[in-house]
């Protein structure tokens, strides 16, 4: 067993370690000029494609807008099959938590880290079903991780399906209380935007063809309902939720802690009160800025992200913030139960493709919807048109 948080980084190269700030810079710099929108000319392939299918137009619905948005990211249609798929499940533990808003201890966080690599989480269950790979990043997990050797990896380039692997990230041991001061600095904000780009660029080049944004970590939708409301203008009563199952007493308890939250950051920015690296850094979470950053990074390599619930839409709304065409890249993989995702994607313009009343997390609804994903590729792919198949269309 080796404890993680315990290493000694070298001097050169530090192994297991994020970038320092200014190269965090540079890659958070070189992603944003990466990111292009969708490319029109495949968008406009994929629409006529999908006109001159066997099928009365727009009867497979939703399915035929994925296939679009994935072949105007690709560039190309029909796109390619968007297998395999990895899921990044970004940990961390949150401040906020010491105010009451979550009725599980901290503790649970890292115990579900050592349950993810373990393989026993219903999210390996679920990637297990679509062939996913699971990598789980250490993004500011507080309670010291016990681990077996084989469980850390160096980085995401070398990532099996068949092993579930940990990455160490974290720029510091979970965040500070956001109801009474920032999160996080400015910098550790970066690096951690950074580390998340640098994920996705690693796991694109190791040939995984789509990700998933997943999150582990007690209280972060205390953080996620702060970022919706900071991002979306909602009052914090319309996008605060139960979490893991909270009463309604502490309900509202924690709807004024996200409401003193947001007042605390509205009068401290004052001189950048819209800059979305400042609110992140302010009200957000050290996995929500990881996983923006992995947004980012999918766009940044025109690979396509499949966002789980509240707290990769809450992450979303940053990275639309920093990069408006990196939602080109995004499809929202389920609509969560808690009340902020639905506003949070009708803010980013994301049609959910699962509903089932999920509130997991971990990546769970993302993976549920990767077979849809790439049924939605298959069609435009493998589908006969009218003319092919010799169906005489509608005649008027
Ligand atoms: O994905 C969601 O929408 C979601 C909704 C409710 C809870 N969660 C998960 O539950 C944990 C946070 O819940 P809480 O009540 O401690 O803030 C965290 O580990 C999340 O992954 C996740
Ligand atoms: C047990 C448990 C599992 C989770 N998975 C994601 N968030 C979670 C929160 C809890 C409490």
């Amino acid at each position: 067993m080796t404890a993680v948080q315990g290493q000694e980084p070298s001097p050169e190269q530090p192994p297991n370690q994020p970038q320092s700030l200014e190269q965090a810079q540079a890659t958070l710099d070189a992603a944003l000029a990466a990111i292009r929108p969708a490319d029109p000319s495949a968008l406009e392939a994929a629409r006529d494609q999908q006109a001159r299918l066997t099928k009365p137009a727009g009867a497979l619905g939703v399915l035929e807008e994925v296939s679009i948005r994935l072949a105007g990211l690709a560039g190309t249609c029909p796109p390619p099959d968007p297998s395999p798929a990895a899921v990044a499940v970004f940990a961390a533990d949150h401040g906020v938590h010491a105010q009451g808003v979550s009725p599980w201890p901290q503790e649970v966080t890292a115990q579900m880290v050592a349950n993810f690599l373990a393989g026993g989480a219903a999210v390996n269950v679920l990637a297990r079903q679509s062939g996913a790979a699971v990598v789980v990043v250490d993004a500011g997990v507080v309670t010291p991780l016990e681990l077996a050797e084989d469980a850390l990896a160096v980085d995401a380039t070398d990532i099996q399906p068949e092993q579930p692997r940990l990455i160490a990230r974290a720029v510091r041991k979970g965040s500070d209380d956001i109801s009474v001061r920032p999160a996080m600095t400015r910098e550790q904000a970066i690096r951690s935007l950074a580390s998340g780009i640098e994920i996705a660029g690693q796991l694109a080049a190791s040939g995984y063809r789509a990700l998933v944004a997943g999150d582990m970590g007690i209280a972060n939708t205390t953080a996620s309902a702060t970022l919706i409301a900071a991002f979306t203008g909602s009052d914090p009563a319309s996008v605060t939720g139960r979490g893991t199952g909270i009463d309604e007493e502490a309900h509202r308890h924690k709807v004024g802690v996200v409401r003193v939250a947001l007042a605390r950051r509205t009068a401290e920015n004052d001189t950048h009160p819209q800059d979305p690296i400042d609110i992140l850094a302010s009200v957000g979470g050290l996995e929500h800025a990881q996983i923006a950053g992995f947004i980012l990074g999918a766009a940044a390599h025109r690979v396509p992200i499949v966002l789980d619930g509240v707290i990769a839409g809450a992450a979303a709304l940053v990275a639309a913030a920093l990069a408006p065409a990196a939602l080109d890249a995004c499809l929202a993989g389920h609509r969560s139960a808690e009340p902020g995702h639905a506003v949070a994607l009708q803010h980013l313009g994301l049609t959910p493709l699962v509903d089932l009343e999920l509130r997991l997390g971990e990546g769970s609804g993302a993976v549920l919807a990767l077979p849809l994903v790439r049924s939605a590729v298959a069609v435009l792919r493998e589908m006969a048109t009218f003319d092919t198949a010799g169906v005489t269309e509608k005649s008027s």
